[in-house]
């Protein structure tokens, strides 16, 4: 297509017109989440530019704090966080915000609240951020039903209750991928545009993948199902080819790769971290709501990943997620393990 055609080109599905054509099919919305959605959106574009100049704009290195988790903080990190908790508050669409930077949820101010509660990992991967790899947002959005009267209850909710969840990825392009409750879709960040555009509408994954996707290096503290799992991707005995292994360490990728693949992604418990290390509210149950949204699995080791009730904000879990066939799997090496025991 020429420049001149492509200019003219009105008619193309942003994610602002996708959210409103969504909204007419509920006679009771009143935009509120398209208000709400279009300020992600505008933290995700700002991220996206920082991410994009990092190394040239000094955002490179450690801000030299450590947040809850333990973990030190990237600039990056700290300023993903101060963009979304600006943008979610002043959406004026909010009520209660968890970010993992954060080690208490706030509580926005009454006079600007709204029905919705944002759970956020602002920056996903940090550990990719100094040498350019793919890194991403992880949000995950519950609704109130009194903005007046809200506590640490309202998001401390299974998956399964979540409106709507997604993630950016900050990738070699600008991708969101977002689900309210309805399929998945995917939408490319036009750079010259400023828009999301539909890319990868009603995205499903692949019953069955050739790829597994997992850090190896823990595998000596592992449990039985879980390296027999491995093992049997590496060494399948039912004469099917072994498994690719791609592994990037930063959920946003891996899981961005196993949505659009198949396969499947594992963050098992292991003797070290025996509730595994990544974090339920924000990374566990919006992946595991995506992938259920495209027809995959996500399981903990022990139930379906979006019925597990937090009892606190930054709690972390087990997880193994993609594929439905895949997850499948390592649900019946589990079962195996209790009868046995
Ligand atoms: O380095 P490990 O132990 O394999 O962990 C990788 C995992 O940790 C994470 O980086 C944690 O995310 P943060 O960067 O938001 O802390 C995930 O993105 C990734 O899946
Ligand atoms: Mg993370
Ligand atoms: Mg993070």
């Amino acid at each position: 297509m020429d420049h001149a055609a492509d200019a003219l080109r009105t008619d193309l599905m942003t994610i602002t017109r996708h959210v409103l054509n969504e909204q007419t099919k509920h006679a009771e919305s009143r935009g509120d989440f398209t208000i709400l959605l279009s300020h992600i959106v505008l933290g995700c574009k700002f991220v996206c530019s920082a991410v994009n100049k990092a190394g040239l704009a000094k955002l490179i290195g450690l801000a030299g704090e450590t947040n809850v988790q333990g973990e030190e903080q990237k600039k990056l990190d700290v300023l993903s966080n101060e963009v979304f908790v600006k943008a979610l508050i002043s959406s004026g669409r909010t009520c209660i915000l968890v970010s993992e930077e954060d080690e208490e949820a706030t509580f926005v101010d009454p006079a600007l609240r709204g029905k919705y509660c944002v759970v956020f990992d602002p920056l996903d991967g940090s550990s990719n951020i100094d040498c350019g790899v793919s890194i991403g947002t992880i949000f995950g959005i519950y609704m109130v039903k009194d903005k007046n009267e809200v506590t640490i209850n309202n998001v401390l909710q299974p998956g399964k209750n979540m409106l709507a969840a997604g993630y950016c990825m900050y990738g070699s392009s600008c991708t969101l991928v977002l689900s309210s409750g309805n399929g998945v879709n995917g939408f490319t960040l036009d750079p010259s545009l400023g828009e999301f555009i539909l890319t990868h509408p009603n995205i499903k994954i692949p019953k069955k993948g050739k790829i597994y996707s997992v850090n190896e290096g823990n595998a000596k503290n592992w449990d039985g199902p879980t390296a027999k799992f491995v093992e049997k991707c590496k060494f399948p005995k039912d004469g099917s080819s072994p498994k690719s292994l791609r592994y990037i360490g930063s959920m946003v990728a891996d899981v961005h790769r196993t949505l659009l693949y198949g396969g499947i992604f594992l963050y098992p418990a292991d003797k070290k971290s025996p509730t595994g290390k990544l974090r339920v509210l924000y990374e566990v149950f919006p992946m595991s709501f995506l992938m259920e949204q495209a027809g995959g699995q996500a399981f903990t080791g022990t139930q379906r990943a979006l019925d597990l009730v937090p009892t606190k904000i930054h709690q972390r879990s087990p997880i193994f997620l993609g594929s439905y066939d895949d997850v499948e799997e390592i649900k019946s090496l589990y079962a195996a393990e209790e009868c046995n025991a």
